[in-house]
């Protein structure tokens, strides 16, 4: 018997039963069986995400019990996978990702815009910096305010008429059966998306050959390219805080083209570069994109995030 920790959200357990499923498809032989588990993310919700930075908190739980051998793998999103994984675990694959784009969900009454037309003062929900900065950006007239609960929550919030319109993964919506709310898929342009969207994590123990080869089977390896150079980049950054940071990556011929952005909350200052290279090189291109990021200005920006996020803000 394999076992799989998850989380019990509903996104959590639709993208388990999908890798359960497969597994199952490839090994017949075997039973594969899901465990699920609450995390620290998903008790604390009346606190905004962002105050009290994510790090770890949707995987804490399943990976403590990978370490005690209760679970033998994990299925996260694996834009909530923290770069640094505990000690005896790593990401084991990476799946097939899907569109990693954010999309716009508008209220009835808003059916006529889209992000370039919307009025000044329309009342815009997300809870993600990277986000925020970025439509700040774009669209100084436009007004944000956080928004926090699972995907039918935030749905439900957005028809009370909390909010005019509410960002989401395209991902995350269409995982759920929410795919006919896309208003508008947001162009790379106007929001790099998050660093993994779209792609979920397989984290395992380091060095259980058993269990990697039954993972293995699920691994999409143009995604993990991409997802590697992504998380290089977001390595290189980041210092333990929740930073806006976004990335869009594609493949070409062998060539892998990372675009990264660094921007301030204020949504006042926004630095963004490229670069190209071999796909066997993708953690070199993260690292060499930090470093041409900072350079241009990222630097001051992620200090000025690190200086404010002081511990008694947990
Ligand atoms: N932040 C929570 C989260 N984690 C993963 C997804 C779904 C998209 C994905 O798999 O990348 C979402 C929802 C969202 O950002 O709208």
């Amino acid at each position: 018997m394999i076992r799989i920790g998850s989380r019990k959200s509903q996104l959590a357990l639709v993208q388990t039963h999908w890798v359960q499923g497969e597994l199952q498809k490839h090994f017949p032989e075997y039973e594969f069986e899901v465990c699920t588990m609450s995390t620290q993310g998903d008790n604390i919700l009346d606190v905004a995400l962002a105050k009290i930075g994510d790090k770890g908190l949707f995987t804490k739980e399943l990976e403590v019990s990978m370490l005690r051998k209760e679970t033998d793998l994990a299925v996260h999103s694996l834009k909530d996978l923290p770069t640094n994984l505990p000690e005896g675990l790593c990401l084991g694959v990476v799946t097939e990702r899907v569109d990693p784009a954010d999309a716009l969900v508008v209220h009835e009454n808003f059916k006529a815009y889209q992000l370039d037309t919307l009025p000044e003062g329309a009342v815009i929900g997300t809870s993600s910096l990277r986000r925020l900065a970025q439509l700040r950006y774009n669209y100084p007239h436009l007004e944000f305010k956080d928004i926090r609960g699972n995907l039918n929550t935030r749905l439900q919030k957005l028809d009370e008429g909390e909010y005019d319109g509410i960002i989401l993964a395209v991902a995350g919506l269409q995982r759920l059966g929410f795919g006919d709310r896309i208003h508008q898929v947001i162009p790379a342009n106007i929001s790099l998306h998050a660093v993994g969207q779209g792609a979920l994590g397989i984290e395992c123990r380091e060095g259980d050959e058993e269990i990697m080869a039954f993972i293995k089977a699920l691994e999409h390896e143009p995604s993990a390219h991409r997802c590697t150079a992504e998380r290089s980049f977001l390595h290189e950054l980041e210092g333990g805080c929740q930073v806006p940071i976004g990335v869009n990556t594609s493949l070409k011929e062998g060539q892998l083209t990372l675009v990264g952005m660094v921007a301030s909350l204020d949504g006042k200052r926004l630095i963004k570069d490229t670069v190209s290279g071999p796909i066997a090189s993708a953690t070199q291109l993260g690292i060499d994109l930090a470093q041409k990021v900072r350079e241009q200005g990222a630097q001051e920006i992620l200090e000025e995030i690190f200086a404010a996020a002081r511990p008694s803000d947990l």
